[in-house]
């Protein structure tokens, strides 16, 4: 069934939230006037891990104030394979930031329920509590996808008369509402959302009082138990230690007193933030923006407050925070090809089909590149700072792509060993922004064609001598081997071990 944009009759959708960033998926009966005990509203949380700023969850408490229902949030865990072929280093970041979600949420008296067999539980658990609504995250990614068209399928079937919304509490204008159709370009995509900017980036109220819960309560979760079981399914990526996860932590990267990106860091963001030497001239939200421990919307209102202070830096950093991550998600829900040159625009096609079958200068299996093993000392730094520190500055993500498809047989194989690096070594990965990325340094997405060459053809080119004369070249792969040398806190044994073995190929 196509989603509506529009609230279901009989839903008192009062909003605080703007009704354009609520969809209904399936109107169901309604909810129960107040006074009829109403069953609960469940959020079904997946892509917005946090109960602050967030328009989910607020639906979801507005659904139930307006009938007197309670309220409970629901988190499904995706079994192994895990979503995404999510990696130890990912789960780990997500549970523990969970962990944090439930007590505080348990501080609130809001059940939260944690199920572990999939989204397939979810249909369950809404039966089993006698739910009136489910609400709904959203993302624009297939297997995200296919999991909720699975669970309203389920409850058409069995429970017909639960009301089923869908909420875009990670987009600061809803994805369907910035615009109808894939974008070409930022400058296209640019247009569309600075006029309806201003209606969307608006300030978030506060999460109300809920009814007390008296239903079936949540099992108590042995976190330590889950995380080293979750985890010791997973493969082994090890987990990274200099990044909190949780909301309070997302906090206080953005406005700490100590290091907070807007109160001690934004000014150099303009001038810096393409120097890979300078990483602490990003902002570093990536980790929470991806997990949702922080909403993008927080941090553009945060931003805009300390305009005055320096306009520059805060318009790049606007520019990259709403623009171009939301662009991401445009390209990922409009284009079912988001992550395969099939995707790509037919000029970029074309010119990639046409240079094929160029010579390479080298050609390196997945094996050499996921070991560092070029003859780049540039691009194996940058390949050692993702597999070791978990996030590569976001200037060198362009040129070690770009490599990648210089360096491999054709774009198809160039792309798909991007992607399985990108995701499987970043914190940030698995994100429409990965995909993207991959797409614009390999596929010309989001770009425009540039002088032919070979192997890139018209895609834009990047190389080494253009690097060492923006940056200090040595300075960063002195930086990164620092990294890789440095004892990790968390699960020593593992991280030192992996730690020597990259440290010795890198020798090698
Ligand atoms: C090949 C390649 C792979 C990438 N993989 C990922 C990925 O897996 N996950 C990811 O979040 N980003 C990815 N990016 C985009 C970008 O490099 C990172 O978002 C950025 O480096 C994250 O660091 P930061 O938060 O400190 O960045 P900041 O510069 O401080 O940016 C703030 C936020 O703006 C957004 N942003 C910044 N640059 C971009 C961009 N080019 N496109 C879309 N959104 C952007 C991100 O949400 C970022 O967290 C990739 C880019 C390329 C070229």
């Amino acid at each position: 069934m196509a989603p509506s944009a529009s609230p279901s009759p009989g839903l008192a959708v009062t909003a605080p939230v703007h009704q354009a960033r609520v969809r209904v998926l399936h109107p169901g009966q309604g909810l129960s006037p107040a006074g009829a005990n109403p069953g609960p509203v469940v959020y079904w949380m997946l892509r917005d891990q946090r109960l602050a700023d967030n328009w989910a969850l607020l639906h979801a408490a507005s659904l139930a104030a307006a009938s007197a229902a309670p309220l409970a949030v629901a988190f499904s865990l995706f079994p192994k394979p895990f979503l995404l072929s999510a990696r130890r280093r990912q789960l780990g970041f997500l549970l523990r930031g969970l962990r944090r979600l439930a007590a505080d949420a348990a501080t609130r008296r809001i059940p939260f329920f944690l199920l572990t067999g999939g989204p397939t539980e979810i249909p369950a658990l809404v039966r089993r509590l006698g739910a009136s609504a489910l609400v709904a995250d959203f993302s624009p990614l297939r297997p995200v996808r296919e999991a909720l068209d699975a669970v309203v399928g389920a409850l058409c079937r069995d429970a017909a008369s639960v009301t089923v919304h869908q909420v875009d509490a990670h987009n600061v204008v809803p994805v369907w509402a910035a615009s109808g159709k894939l974008e070409y370009s930022a400058k296209t995509f640019r247009s569309k959302m600075n006029k309806v900017l201003d209606e969307y980036l608006v300030e978030f109220p506060e999460l109300g009082e809920v009814v007390p819960w008296d239903r079936e309560q949540p099992k108590d979760i042995d976190w330590d138990t889950l995380i080293d079981t979750v985890c010791s399914q997973a493969e082994d990526v090890p987990e990274i230690d200099w990044c909190e996860p949780g909301e309070a932590a997302a906090m206080e990267a953005l406005l700490g007193t100590k290091d907070g990106f807007l109160t001690k860091r934004i000014k150099s963001y303009d001038s810096d933030r393409n120097y890979p030497t300078k990483p602490m001239a990003l902002s570093g939200l990536s980790p929470y923006l991806h997990f949702g421990h922080i909403s993008a919307q927080r941090c553009a209102l945060e931003a805009k407050k300390r305009r005055h202070l320096s306009p520059k830096s805060v318009d790049a950093f606007l520019e990259e925070l709403i623009i171009r991550r939301e662009l991401a998600d445009n390209f990922c829900y409009y284009q079912p090809h988001y992550d395969s040159v099939a995707g790509a625009w037919e000029w970029a096609r074309k010119t990639l089909k046409d240079h094929a079958a160029d010579k390479r200068e080298h050609i390196y299996t997945r094996e050499q590149l996921e070991n560092a093993k070029t003859a780049d000392p540039l691009w194996n730094a940058s390949q050692l700072e993702m597999v070791h520190h978990g996030k590569m500055h976001g200037f060198m993500r362009m040129y070690w792509a770009k490599k990648i498809l210089e360096w491999t047989s054709g774009p198809e194989e160039a792309l798909s060993i991007a992607i399985y690096l990108n995701d499987k070594y970043h914190i940030d990965g698995r994100d429409p922004n990965g995909y993207v990325g991959c797409m614009w340094s390999i596929c010309g997405l989001h770009d425009q064609g540039w002088k032919e060459r070979p192997v890139f053809g018209k895609i834009r080119y990047m190389n080494y001598a253009g690097c060492k004369r923006k940056f200090n070249v040595d300075a960063y792969i002195s930086y990164v081997k620092r990294l890789v040398a440095q004892p990790k806190k968390r699960k020593p044994e593992e991280s030192l071990n992996s730690a020597a073995k990259y440290s010795k190929s890198e020798k090698d």
